[in-house]
């Protein structure tokens, strides 16, 4: 009988460059933006810093881009937010665990990288390059087998997504067709009575827009503290507010166990943008929150939100992850336990669907009415627009 045997294609080379202004750091946006105006935040106890998140450096890394180029000259690559400082790391670290390892080496891969990088690790920057470097691969892997990302992962559970959108205007979002509209608070704790009421009114104002039916929900960005989330939520129950979201800071997993306790019945708790990996969620899923919300290029990539997921799904919470447009698409299409999408509005008015990662990538998909049947095309699906300026800053 004939048998045949395919060479397992090697990683020939890793490289990390960057690229400033929007794509996939998307806070770093010139001119006016709903995403910069007067947002509460944890350093909203400092006037100075109220107005705008840059003017504390929130847009300072930049985008990373991984490139990791197989032995046949196919390249898979990704983006997050990471900049210079996450492409030193890739070059000058995380680089050595990959090249001449087999293409398929995904699990040894992450493993080398996060254990190797524990002593200054296991959360934020060094997570972001690491999620790149793995949803790198996943690209790659899925251009030299011709398929799509949700393919490897076990195949879609589901014809189509559902999304819904973050901006500053859920009631265009009603007319676009989305499920729901999360809007940011304004106001944090330091801004007293006042504050909490023009939050209060803010909602009032948009449920009567909206009318009854219409998700609302509540981004709190990591400002508040428990006292005010508490209250925040036991006001915003009458104008029926869905979810409270990210109202504490990440590591006051303790907070969010209390607030989860305190927040009037059917409104649910939702984080985990800024959390990490599996022991990180584990922690945040022992506090009772009731969604998950995983940015899978900061988690810890693909590899690691499969372990993320099916921890979730043992405890009958949902995984609903932060941005990560295509990378959230291809994971959350594939999971019962992810029944809808987030889409971020980055069109400054939050008026228009313009793509999340907008000029970064081509063929970036959309949602339309609501709704995306995720394309078949191989890998991720997307290319790197040539005409965005990249700089390879370091080299190994
Ligand atoms: C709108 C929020 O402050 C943030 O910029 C995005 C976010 O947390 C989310 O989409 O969720
Ligand atoms: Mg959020």
């Amino acid at each position: 009988m004939a048998s045949s045997s395919r060479k397992t294609p090697t990683i020939a080379q890793v490289r990390a460059s960057t690229v400033r202004g929007k794509g996939a750091d998307y806070h770093d946006q010139a001119g006016y933006h709903w995403i910069d105006d007067h947002i509460a935040t944890p350093m909203s106890v400092y006037p100075e810093y109220r107005e705008s998140r840059q003017s504390f450096g929130l847009n300072v890394l930049g985008t990373l881009v991984v490139e990791i180029e197989a032995d046949d000259g196919t390249v898979g690559f990704a983006v997050t937010t990471a900049g210079e400082i996450g492409a030193w790391i890739v070059e000058k670290h995380l680089a050595r665990f990959l090249e001449g390892r087999p293409v398929t080496d995904l699990e040894r891969i992450w493993d080398q990288m996060y254990r190797s990088t524990l002593f200054y690790g296991r959360r934020g920057v060094v997570l972001n390059a690491i999620s790149a470097v793995d949803l790198a691969l996943y690209d790659l892997l899925g251009r030299l087998r011709g398929e799509p990302v949700y393919a490897l992962l076990g195949g879609p559970v589901r014809d189509e997504l559902q999304f819904y959108a973050t901006g500053a205007r859920p009631d265009v979002a009603k007319e676009l067709g989305f499920i729901g509209g999360k809007m940011p608070l304004h106001h944090g704790p330091a801004e007293g009575e006042e504050g909490l009421r023009k939050n209060l009114d803010a909602l009032a104002d948009m449920r009567e827009r909206v009318g009854e039916d219409f998700w609302l929900m509540w981004d709190c960005w990591m400002s508040l503290d428990v006292d005010y989330a508490t209250r925040l939520a036991r006001g915003a129950a009458e104008h029926g507010l869905r979810w409270i979201e990210e109202a504490l800071i990440p590591d006051d997993y303790w907070g969010y166990a209390q607030l989860k306790r305190q927040v009037p019945p059917g409104m649910l708790v939702t984080t985990g943008e800024h959390e990490a990996t599996r022991w990180g969620f584990r922690q945040l899923l022992e506090t009772g929150v009731d969604i998950i919300q995983p940015d899978v290029g900061w988690c810890g990539g693909i590899t690691e939100l499969l372990k993320i997921s099916a921890l979730a799904d043992s405890h009958g919470t949902m995984v609903v992850p932060h941005g990560s447009s295509v990378y959230s698409y291809h994971f959350v299409v594939t999971r019962t336990n992810s029944p809808f999408a987030e889409f971020l509005m980055m069109h400054e008015t939050a008026e228009k669907v313009v793509p999340m990662f907008e000029p970064l990538l081509l063929g970036e998909p959309v949602p339309v009415n609501g709704r995306l049947r995720v394309p078949e095309t191989p890998g991720f699906g997307v290319e790197l627009n040539p005409d965005v300026e990249r700089e390879r800053p370091f080299t190994h």
